[in-house]
Formats: structure tokens, sequence, C-alpha cells
């Protein structure tokens, strides 16, 4: 039964009824998706729901069941020639505190084949991270930005980022997100990334997929979100009407009024019933995962 999937070749990774349990928890349970090439991809769900037992599925760092292809490799059994291609940050809170940022350049360099030391030295130049300046001198943010230049100095086909800027001020988050586009992120480079910080993330996403207790409950491009969800600013007049035609959620606003999120309605039967607008991906993830904690 193995290799029976089908692999689409534009694919970079290609997941089938992945399954893992912990103890009697299923972190991974049934999941199924495909990232196409070029793409940046939103992982995104509530504490627990498991993205991180995900992206270690996919670096090949935990044993699971199902099929699962990633750069045309089984991370189970090919795990060594995949990380060629790939680069991954767990979180920044991983670096010794004793290393110096030459040290951390010559240990990314040594193990790093696709390392380039002058890019790196590039997106270090104007920064406060001088060579001999050690990770416990650094603030959390500079430790970021040290991260940014190892990381982004890596000419990797795929980059994994688990929760990359937890912890971390707003200025240094969206300076992280605005680099990682500009001077990073290509047509032949793939990201994926896990966040709880969605509104930030948004704008740079070119697909999101929201995992639930481990199974995949919403995966689109970002530009087809408008085509299937609308929110409606409810007139007071005809919320019994709209909520006859299923909304997802209904939420209420201050002078009466609701809005109501719609998927998959047809915009001819919501005209009418109040002003209509695309949902933000942090009110979708909202209304989506509502009684995950009940
Ligand atoms: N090593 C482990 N041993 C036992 N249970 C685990 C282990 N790792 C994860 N789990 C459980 O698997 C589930 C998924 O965890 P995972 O870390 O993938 O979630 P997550 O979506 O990344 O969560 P968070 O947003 O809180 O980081 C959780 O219920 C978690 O408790």
């Amino acid at each position: 039964m193995t290799n029976a999937i089908h692999i689409d070749p534009g694919h970079i990774v290609t997941a089938r009824g992945l399954r893992k349990a912990y103890r009697n928890k299923l972190a991974l349970n049934d999941t199924t998706f495909d990232i196409p090439a070029g793409r940046i991809v939103g992982l995104i769900g509530p504490n627990g729901a498991g993205k991180t037992t995900a992206l270690k599925a996919i670096l090949g760092l935990i044993a699971f069941d199902g099929e699962l292809s990633v750069l045309g490799r089984d991370p189970r059994t090919q795990r060594d020639e995949l990380m060629r291609d790939v680069c991954f940050i767990a979180d920044v809170a991983v670096l010794p505190r004793w290393l110096k940022v030459r040290e951390a350049i010559d240990f990314v360099a040594g193990v790093h084949p696709r390392f380039d030391r002058a890019k790196c030295e590039r997106f270090l130049h104007g920064t406060l991270l001088k060579p001999d300046l050690r990770v416990r001198e650094m603030s959390k943010g500079m430790i970021v930005q040290l991260h940014l230049a190892l990381v982004m100095a890596i000419d990797a086909r795929l980059l994994v980022l688990d929760e990359p800027t937890l912890g971390l001020d707003i200025l240094y988050r969206k300076q992280f997100y605005q680099r990682l586009l500009e001077d990073y992120f290509d047509e032949n480079k793939t990201i994926v990334i896990t966040t709880h910080q969605v509104e930030e993330i948004e704008h740079i996403l070119t697909d999101v997929m929201f995992i639930r207790d481990g199974k995949i409950v919403l995966d689109c491009p970002m530009e087809n979100l408008g085509e299937r969800f609308t929110e409606v600013l409810i007139d007071r007049d005809k919320a019994e009407h709209a909520r006859s035609l299923g909304p997802l959620d209904e939420r209420a606003l201050p002078f009466g009024k609701t809005v109501m999120l719609f998927d998959g309605v047809n915009a001819a039967q919501l005209t009418g019933l109040g002003e209509t607008r695309t949902p933000g991906l942090a009110d979708l993830f909202v209304a989506t995962m509502k009684g995950t904690y009940a």
C-alpha cells in the first residue's frame, strides 16, 4: 500500500489520512491536505489542535501513520535527503545563551549546505547584531533578527515556521513577516507557518488551513475566501429570514444590530438582508472553532 497515493509534481506536500496518537489523544486524525509550490500557507488552529504535530510529521521528527510525501520524499525514511531542501525554526528561544553571532553563523554554515554566509551578513548589516555579541546580551527581538538572518540565508525550497514570533512585540512581528515576504519568498519557495496571531499574517498568506482536533476543517486559497464566505450586517427586520439561511455564526453588535457569517450561501440570497463584506480571517477562525473549549 505504500506509495499508493497520487502525488502531484507541483505539490510540495501531499498528506493523506495522517494519524498520530499520543496515549489516549489523537493529535492527527485522518489529516489530509496538499501544499502546492510557491505558496505561503497558514496552518491555524486553537491550542492542542495538532499544528506542531503536523509540522513534526512533515519534518520527519515523529512516527505516524498515513501517507505523506514532502518534496517527493517520505520524511520517515528519507529525512536526511529531505533536510537539504527544507529549513525550519522551531522557536526563537532555542539558541544557547553563550553563543556569539559569529559562532551561530559558523554553526549554520557547517550544518547547512545551502547556507549563504554573505547573504546572512547582508541581513545583519545595519542591525545591532555585531559578530561578538552573545545571545544572552540580546533582547528577544534581536534574537529574532538573528534567527531571521540565519534562516533567510538558507536557500530552501520549503521553510517551516512554528509560531515564529511567539512572545515578541508587534513591531518585531510585523517586521518579521514583512522581511519574510520581501527578502525571502519567491515563486520557487514554499512557506508553512503556524500561528495564533491571525491578523498579522493574513495579508501575507496565499492559502489558509484551519485545523481542529487533528482534522483540516478549512483549506482555501485566500483569494477564494470571498467567494465562499460572506459577512452580513443584518438589517433589524431581516434577522429571522437571515437565520433561516443557516449562518455559520451570529454575533450581536450595539444598537440591536447583528452580524451573521455565511458559508457557501449564494450572494443573490444575501442581497437585501443588509450590508455585505468578506470576513477577516480572525472572525472566520472564531466562527469555525466555536465550541472548541466547550
Ligand atoms: N509528546 C507528547 N506527548 C503526549 N501528548 C502530546 C505530545 N505532543 C502533543 N501532544 C498532544 O497532542 C495534541 C496536539 O498537540 P500539538 O502540539 O500538535 O498542538 P498545537 O496545535 O501545536 O497546539 P499549540 O497551539 O498549543 O502549540 C495535544 O492534545 C497535545 O496535548
